[in-house]
């Protein structure tokens, strides 16, 4: 697959979910590099390689796993003497990415597994790798567990998770996404993954999540986050927000039908912000941390000075650096 066709493909949902958006977008990476001629132009290819990564991080604004894997693979890149150490680089940072992020997702799976006891009811919303990590590891295990997850409109993520469940034969009851208040007195806990997160310890995730936490509250059901530490989103620290993505109308309402009512708008929103103060405990490949160790996460897994920040920031105001 070229990189626009991968670019396509994140854009229109075909590959989605977070974590494999960041995958993905590194291996088109690593795979475009390939298709460029050998020219001994180091400026040259890096150029080359800035404009791919920008086609990549402009198809979808809000999972921060986007352009944190983009920049965990470039940074290096960009310094690089020769053309050849460019592309060696490059090479070897998207692997070690590629292979960090997957492991990550084992040990968030081992740990959070930890965390459901036996006979429990889990909730789940949308489609999260690692929050379903969590309950297949649960159920590996063995332990006696149920699932309760949320059609997630428009989209429907959760007929992808109902499929995963029933095909571990994980008994799961679906139900539609207003529903979430009348469930929550029959389920334990609850798990979603994360799409970004910030300084302050918020977490982006589908929308409908905050509702989902705000109900959990209420009841006093606990709210896991699974998260790999690309999720947290480090420009947060400079005060810039996540952008919520809205995706077109028409997912939300036929064409033909919005054409005969002139009066209505229709939004459709795609994430929605969960405050910390709603959330229990993030589980990290780095271990299970309140939503307000956020900063430290940043600082210590990520692994960019403030400098770098300030930079990458400047950069993304002028136009002329990583967004
Ligand atoms: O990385 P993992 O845990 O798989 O998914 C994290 C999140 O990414 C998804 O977004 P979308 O369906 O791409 O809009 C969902 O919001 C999900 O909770």
């Amino acid at each position: 697959m070229t990189l626009l066709q991968t670019a396509e493909q994140i854009q229109t949902m075909q590959i989605r979910g977070a974590g494999k958006i960041a995958r993905e977008a590194v291996s088109a990476l690593r795979d475009h590099a390939e298709t460029l001629p050998h020219t001994g132009d180091a400026a040259a290819f890096i150029r080359e390689m800035e404009h791919a990564a920008g086609i990549l991080l402009g198809t979808r604004p809000t999972a921060v796993s986007l352009p944190n894997a983009i920049q965990m693979v470039m940074r290096d890149v960009r310094t690089a003497r020769t053309e050849e150490a460019a592309r060696r680089i490059l090479r070897e940072k998207a692997d070690a990415f590629i292979w960090s992020s997957r492991t990550a997702l084992d040990r968030i799976a081992a740990m959070g597994a930890n965390h459901i006891p036996d006979g429990s009811v889990v909730m789940t919303h949308c489609n999260s790798k690692a929050a379903l990590g969590c309950i297949l590891e649960a159920k590996r295990q063995g332990k006696n567990i149920e699932v309760y997850a949320t059609e997630v409109r428009p989209w429907n993520q959760g007929r992808l998770t109902i499929k995963t469940l029933n095909d571990n034969e994980i008994p799961t009851t679906y139900f539609v996404d207003s529903a979430v208040r009348s469930m929550m007195k029959e389920i334990d806990l609850v798990i979603v993954g994360a799409d970004a997160i910030t300084v302050n310890g918020a977490v982006v995730n589908k929308v409908g999540t905050s509702q989902i936490a705000l109900c959990a509250n209420e009841a006093r059901k606990n709210v896991i986050v699974t998260a790999e530490t690309y999720k947290f989103a480090p420009r947060t620290i400079l005060g810039e927000l996540i952008q919520i993505e809205e995706r077109a109308q028409n997912e939300v309402l036929p064409d033909e039908i919005a054409a005969t009512l002139p009066f209505v708008r229709v939004k459709n929103p795609v994430f929605d912000v969960t405050p910390a103060d709603y959330i229990d405990m993030i589980i990290t490949e780095a271990g299970a941390l309140p939503p307000h160790l956020a900063y430290t996460i940043m600082r210590e897994y990520l692994g960019w000075g403030l400098d770098e920040l300030q930079n990458q920031f400047l950069g993304a105001r002028t136009g002329t650096e990583f967004r």
